[in-house]
């Protein structure tokens, strides 16, 4: 695992580039999109790029992590309309080219072994965009959840649910009570793990993931036994880091063309 404590935009900025080298090499790469603050200056910098440097998705296909329960189609903070806005309608990608879980099929189980299906048949995800949740979830794999878990239906914490409730009017009523979700071994499946953290809030969850033991109750962590993760934080994410002064050392002293 490699940590980077850096400012946040140059988080975002090794973040595009990471998703840029995949690009450049293989056009027609399978990326996974994360909702929430922490990438959003990834979808910045990428959209920025494909507007002035001519960066292009055309050929690009993405999978999102988790969606929720119920909220009609037209819900401005339905997952899937999040990252329309905040990422695919800025830059080239085809139409149909961002799958996600369907958090108004019918029948909810058949739709996450579809998606399961679906990623399976799109060759697997290449890079995965991740956030993390103040109580360690990643997508929505809350404490508790399986290490082994593939994408179904999850209950949200408390914690998460006011964590999120800025998004509908600061009302935690208003937040659904389930969503659909990636499992965490559906995540781990993916080539590269990229999470994001900033902030203090998220500075206990960060160093569990990085220096706690194994365990659902963090279920972040299971990403130390991936063999290709990064995490990206700020300096105040970093602040309950045991060996931040080795994280930044380490990244001092790597060679530019490296890349994450
Ligand atoms: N399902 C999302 C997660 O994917 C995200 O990582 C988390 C943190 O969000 P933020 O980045 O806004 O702190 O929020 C939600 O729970």
């Amino acid at each position: 695992m490699e940590v980077v404590i850096a400012p946040a935009g140059e988080l975002a900025r090794l973040a595009a580039d990471a998703v840029q080298g995949l690009l450049t090499a293989r056009p027609g790469v399978v990326l996974g999109l994360a909702t929430g603050s922490s990438p959003l200056a990834v979808y910045d910098e990428l959209a920025r790029r494909h507007a002035e440097e001519g960066l292009s998705f055309a050929r690009a296909r993405a999978f999102m992590l988790d969606e929720y329960v119920g909220l009609a189609a037209d819900h401005p903070q339905r997952y899937r309309n999040v990252i329309d806005k905040e990422f695919a309608a800025r830059v080239d990608l085809a139409p149909g080219a961002v799958r996600g879980p369907d958090g108004l099929a019918e029948d909810l189980p058949a739709a996450c072994a579809a998606y399961e299906a679906d990623i399976a048949q799109a060759g697997g995800v290449d890079l995965q965009l991740l956030g993390i949740g103040t109580d360690g979830h990643i997508a929505f794999n809350e404490p508790g959840s399986s290490l082994a878990s593939r994408t179904r239906i999850k209950t949200l914490t408390r914690q998460t649910r006011e964590d999120n409730a800025r998004f509908f009017g600061g009302s935690v009523e208003q937040v659904p009570r389930h969503c659909l979700t990636q499992g965490l071994a559906t995540i781990m499946s993916a080539r590269h793990l990229v999470l994001l953290a900033s902030g203090r809030a998220k500075a206990e969850a960060v160093h569990q993931l990085v220096e706690g033991p194994i365990s659902a109750m963090w279920p972040a962590t299971i990403m130390q036994t991936h063999p290709h993760a990064t995490v990206l934080v700020d300096d105040a994410a970093a602040s309950r880091l045991q060996l931040a002064d080795y994280y930044r050392q380490t990244y001092a002293g790597k060679p530019d063309w490296q890349g994450l």
